[in-house]
């Protein structure tokens, strides 16, 4: 069975409830493709070991660059800890990567409570679940 591909991605302030969900969820993770934009997965990959493959910093084209996997049908699942609280210089960047995800059913966890419910699931790690994909 070939590995999901699963990204993650933390605003700043976001950060060190991602740490504390990624280290949460370990053994899970640990079955899977990591992808980041650059901050985080510098971040993920000093505080666990685990292998990230790094975008660019979410404010220099990294969000643009996990859309582009989620276009080519390349993503799995996004963990996007966003942060509601403080204005973005790439808020349209932000929307863009969050409108992907509803373009093409791809699972989306915002906030601790709903990425634990997704990485939990039994049909997370397991073959017998595959997102429609919508036709256009
Ligand atoms: O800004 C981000 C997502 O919008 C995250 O980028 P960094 O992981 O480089 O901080």
């Amino acid at each position: 069975m070939s590995k999901l591909t699963v990204a993650l991605v933390a605003h700043d302030h976001k950060k060190p409830e991602l740490l504390v969900w990624v280290k949460q969820h370990i053994k899970i993770l640990e079955q899977c493709n990591l992808v980041a934009t650059g901050t985080t997965g510098g971040l993920i990959n000093k505080e666990t070991g685990l292998e990230v493959t790094r975008y660019k910093s979410g404010p220099l084209g990294g969000d643009q660059q996990i859309g582009a996997l989620i276009a080519e049908n390349k993503l799995d699942a996004l963990f996007f800890f966003w942060d509601p609280l403080n204005a973005a210089p790439h808020d349209p960047d932000v929307k863009a990567l969050l409108r992907l995800c509803s373009v093409w059913n791809v699972p989306v966890a915002c906030t601790p409570a709903t990425a634990d419910l997704v990485v939990t699931s039994p049909w997370f790690l397991s073959s017998e679940y595959k997102p429609i994909k919508p036709t256009f």
